[in-house]
């Protein structure tokens, strides 16, 4: 008996990254997995033949969370496909680093767009469907440890994780009467794709190594097992709560 068994998964943003990895980990505990993407079909395809590879079943649809309907259309879609909606992994965002005095207003815009209201309509299109179906489930949130502490060049960016954090915690109200668990993740700095050009500095990446008691920056591999722990019964009694996974980086002060 795997932890996922039975569970139908859906994870936005899952062509790269932590999605991907939440979503080939899903597959791996039992789950069949149904990805949103925004636009690399290569990337998706791969993230679907690893989901296939792990024995289970794998949809991708692509779509941009920013748009109301494509959360609408994802959760039909996916049940469609596989008959419901267990668990719905909001991941997709985006974190074009600039400074705060100069922020362009289409940057701030497609930021909050992005990450928070997309975060928010995919939660509400599964939680509509959950409570249609009458036998609770999961959301989470891959939020951030930037959810509760700055970043120079992410003052666009920060505020949408802490809004994703409280999401979770509101929501863990609003759906507990229906058995929906509401939690969030907040990763540490994990090396993907969002980070590389910001990484590519070796001065800043070393600063950012220094402060992990754990010794090294994360991989996207290492949100899989706090996902799935998240996303399954074993988390039964957990709503409302925010894990980080973040090597030890944010009690790192002295
Ligand atoms: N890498 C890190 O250090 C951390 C990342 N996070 C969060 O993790 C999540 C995943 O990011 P990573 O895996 O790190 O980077 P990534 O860049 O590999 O993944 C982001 C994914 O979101 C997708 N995406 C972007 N805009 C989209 C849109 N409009 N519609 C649908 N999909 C869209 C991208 O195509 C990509 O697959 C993000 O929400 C990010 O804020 C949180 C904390 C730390
Ligand atoms: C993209 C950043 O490197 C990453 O995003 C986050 O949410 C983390 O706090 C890091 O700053």
């Amino acid at each position: 008996m795997k932890l996922l068994d039975g569970k139908t998964v859906l994870v936005t943003g899952a062509s790269t990254g932590i999605g991907r990895a939440a979503a080939v980990g899903a597959a791996k505990a039992g789950a069949d997995v149904v990805i949103n993407y925004h636009s690399r079909d290569d990337d998706a395809a791969a993230c679907i033949a690893e989901i296939e590879a792990a024995g289970q079943r794998g949809l991708a649809i692509k779509g941009d969370v920013a748009a109301p309907e494509t959360a609408t259309e994802f959760v039909a879609k996916a049940v469609e496909a596989f008959g419901k909606v267990d668990v719905m992994v909001s991941n997709a965002g985006i974190c074009p680093f600039h400074s705060f005095l100069d922020m362009p207003v289409e940057t701030v815009q497609r930021t909050m767009q992005v990450n928070l209201l997309g975060g928010y309509f995919m939660c509400q299109a599964a939680a509509n469907q959950m409570v249609a179906q009458g036998h609770g489930g999961a959301l989470i949130a891959v939020s951030s440890i930037s959810a509760l502490v700055g970043g120079e060049y992410q003052t666009h960016y920060t505020p949408t994780k802490a809004g994703l954090h409280s999401l979770m915690q509101s929501t863990a109200i609003a759906l507990g009467k229906y058995n929906i668990r509401c939690n969030s993740v907040l990763p540490g700095t994990i090396l993907t794709e969002i980070n590389k050009d910001d990484l590519a500095d070796e001065a800043k990446r070393k600063y950012m190594e220094g402060r992990i008691p754990l010794g090294r920056l994360g991989q996207a591999e290492d949100l899989a097992g706090p996902i799935v722990f998240l996303a399954s019964d074993m988390a039964a009694y957990v709503t409302g709560a925010a894990l980080l996974v973040d090597g030890g980086a944010f009690v790192n002060l002295q």
